[in-house]
């Protein structure tokens, strides 16, 4: 199914290219009888600059799509573009190296080393990617998530929403071009949840940054530019800039 046309928004002067594409995507697992369909032909852009919540029902293929679109599960069928490399033509090297200078991914559990500070944390992903590392860079980026007083604190040290804007600085160290986000704010109080979500709106209003990410909260979403739904492994609904309530509302449907 082809996503609707506000998923890929047309803004003056042209056509927003698409910061990752997926394309006829379908992802299969087990066999015969046990055969479970996650991803069925699903075709979506997500044009740059844009934030996209993905919502749907437990088991109907959110964290698959996630996982397919950042090139962290092959697919079954159809085509990932992650601007102009191709994720599924790519080789185990290639995409190791496009994973960790492309991709940003934040985890619902953070995810940060505990025996490590984090600025070490945020460090890690420039490290990985043998590149050079500048102390200048880091504290700009901890400064960017508001955490410059605590580059010298371990992740036990810190509140849960700012482990979260750690994993978020690490996850922008490298300057990627997507940011997916699983459940962000899913093991957050509401308060520091929207503190988080108020970065990642900074990210995308402030530097064009794109997101994708995955969430069961309607608040969550709304505070996306758009959401997508899925049932059964399809896309079956698209809003546009809704309310928490109509996001509510339309997930009620899919879940009656
Ligand atoms: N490794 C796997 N082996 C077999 N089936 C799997 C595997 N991973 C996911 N599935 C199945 O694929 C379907 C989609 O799973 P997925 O985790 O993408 O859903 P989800 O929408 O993220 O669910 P939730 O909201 O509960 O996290 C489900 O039926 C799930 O059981």
């Amino acid at each position: 199914m082809t996503a609707p046309a506000g998923t890929q928004p047309r803004r003056a002067g042209g056509h927003v290219p698409a910061a990752v594409e997926l394309r006829a995507v379908s992802r299969h697992y087990g066999r015969r009888q046990a055969r479970v369909r996650a991803l069925d032909d699903v075709t979506v852009a997500f044009a740059q600059g844009s934030w996209t919540a993905v919502m749907g029902p437990s088991g109907s293929g959110k964290s698959t799509l996630l996982h397919c679109a950042a090139g962290l599960e092959t697919v079954s069928a159809g085509q990932v573009l992650l601007g102009e490399h191709d994720l599924t033509a790519a080789r185990d090297a290639e995409l190791t190296a496009l994973r960790r200078s492309e991709i940003g991914f934040v985890f619902q559990s953070f995810n940060l080393i505990a025996s490590l500070t984090a600025e070490q944390n945020v460090m890690l992903p420039l490290k990985l990617a043998g590149q050079r590392i500048s102390g200048k860079l880091v504290r700009e980026v901890l400064a960017s998530v508001g955490l410059e007083q605590r580059a010298k604190h371990r992740p036990r040290e810190l509140s849960g929403g700012q482990q979260q804007r750690v994993a978020i600085a690490r996850a922008m160290v490298t300057r990627p071009r997507v940011l997916f986000a699983d459940e962000p704010t899913g093991a957050l109080d509401s308060a520091s949840a929207r503190q988080v979500l108020g970065l990642l709106r900074e990210l995308v209003s402030g530097n064009g940054q794109t997101i994708v990410m995955v969430t069961h909260d309607p608040a969550a979403a709304a505070s996306a530019d758009s959401v997508l739904f899925l049932s059964d492994g399809r896309i079956v609904d698209h809003a546009h800039a809704p309310s928490a309530a109509e996001v509510a509302a339309r997930l009620a449907g899919l879940e009656g």
